[in-house]
């Protein structure tokens, strides 16, 4: 029987861990609970009809260790034993893959709680502050990742152990509040009637905001993908591509407060993904920490809580490693999430 918080949380290693986005999924073989990881190269998941097949070919012909546990991440709520990916064809089948590939116990996290894990074990090395504030240890922590998507999540600390609060808080709504933002808001797309964070704030939202900064100036828009776009405002080669990474910047930094404030997030706001670790010099612009501390009255709580950007070039594997050296540190439900053979 595996209980709520699971106390029988041990995985028998080696652990195979996966972070499975919707276009990129990456794997590493943990051997025992001190080696470093064994890592594989990134893969496209557009190159695999199926996980079994990827986490087969991409990983296990390529080495002699079978491992014996997986903890895997993904994009998508994990519900049932037939897991669909969101932005991708790939399903998770773990009691399949338990046949195919010789795994005897599966846990299936969802991917923002990977990112909430990683926050909870990562040296500072890999953090790199915007602005000031002084973060509480055992503050509460939030983690924010433009990329495919936004995703969101908590990170409180109770019992001595980190516990990720997974949610669905890229899709909040979000409404213009400036005299600029009235003009370009009624040219972002909607979705069923609505502007949600997540609209604005991801790959596909730098191209929303600037096909409506485009619109709103009577412009045609000739930049296509995200990376053209703020590699255009990061040379300054385009004043339409400026205006959207400054207008993403303040966007991003209003979410991000109104996030902290949910949480009163005295450990600190954490930027993760690949977008923000692409556009630093940008969030050290004095308008995104003045946009996440424009939140009276509180200006003054605001003030104190740090802001980081995440610059490991794979946190979430590194949260999922330290959760399977450890378990017990983390409080991560496993019910309904964890396939056991034999179980
Ligand atoms: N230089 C860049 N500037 C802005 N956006 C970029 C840049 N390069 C890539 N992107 C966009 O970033 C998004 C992907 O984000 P990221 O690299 O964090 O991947 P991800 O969402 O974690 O991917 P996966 O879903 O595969 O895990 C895509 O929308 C892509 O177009």
């Amino acid at each position: 029987m595996i209980s709520s918080i699971d106390t029988d949380s041990i995985l028998r290693f080696p652990v195979l861990v996966g972070d499975i986005g919707g276009t990129n999924a990456r794997f590493a073989i943990l051997v025992d609970s001190y080696a470093e990881p064994k890592q594989f190269p990134i893969l496209q998941t557009a190159d695999f009809a199926t996980i079994d097949e990827a986490i087969q070919s991409a990983v296990l012909d390529h080495t002699s260790i079978q491992p014996r546990s997986a903890v895997l991440a993904i994009a998508g709520p994990v519900d049932g034993d037939e897991i669909d990916l969101t932005n991708c064809p790939w399903v998770v089948k773990p009691k399949q893959m338990m046949q195919t590939l010789g795994l005897e116990d599966i846990t299936v996290l969802n991917d923002f709680e990977a990112q909430a894990l990683a926050v909870a074990s990562l040296e500072s090395e890999y953090l790199e502050k915007i602005g000031g504030g002084t973060g509480e240890p055992n503050g509460s922590r939030v983690v924010l990742g433009p990329g495919t998507g936004l995703g969101v999540a908590g990170l409180i600390r109770t019992r001595q152990t980190w516990v990720p609060v997974p949610g669905e808080g890229g899709h909040v709504d979000f409404g213009p509040r400036t005299t600029r933002d009235f003009e370009i808001f009624p040219h972002i797309e909607r979705i069923n009637g609505r502007i949600s964070a997540e609209q604005l704030l991801c790959g596909r939202g730098l191209q929303n905001i600037y096909r409506a900064v485009c619109t709103a100036n009577g412009v045609t828009p000739d930049l296509l993908s995200p990376a053209e776009i703020t590699g255009a405002a990061l040379d300054g080669s385009s004043k339409e591509a400026s205006e959207t990474l400054q207008l993403f910047v303040v966007y991003l930094g209003r979410l991000a407060g109104d996030f902290a404030l949910t949480f009163i997030a005295h450990g600190g706001i954490y930027l993760a993904g690949g977008i923000v670790q692409r556009i630093i010099p940008a969030l050290k612009d004095a308008s995104f920490r003045a946009a996440f501390e424009d939140k009276a009255p509180h200006e003054d709580i605001m003030k104190t809580i740090p802001i980081y950007v995440i610059t490991h070039p794979l946190a979430a594997l590194s949260g999922l490693s330290a959760y399977a050296r450890t378990p017990s540190r983390f409080g991560v439900p496993t019910e309904g999430r964890r396939w056991r053979k034999g179980a």
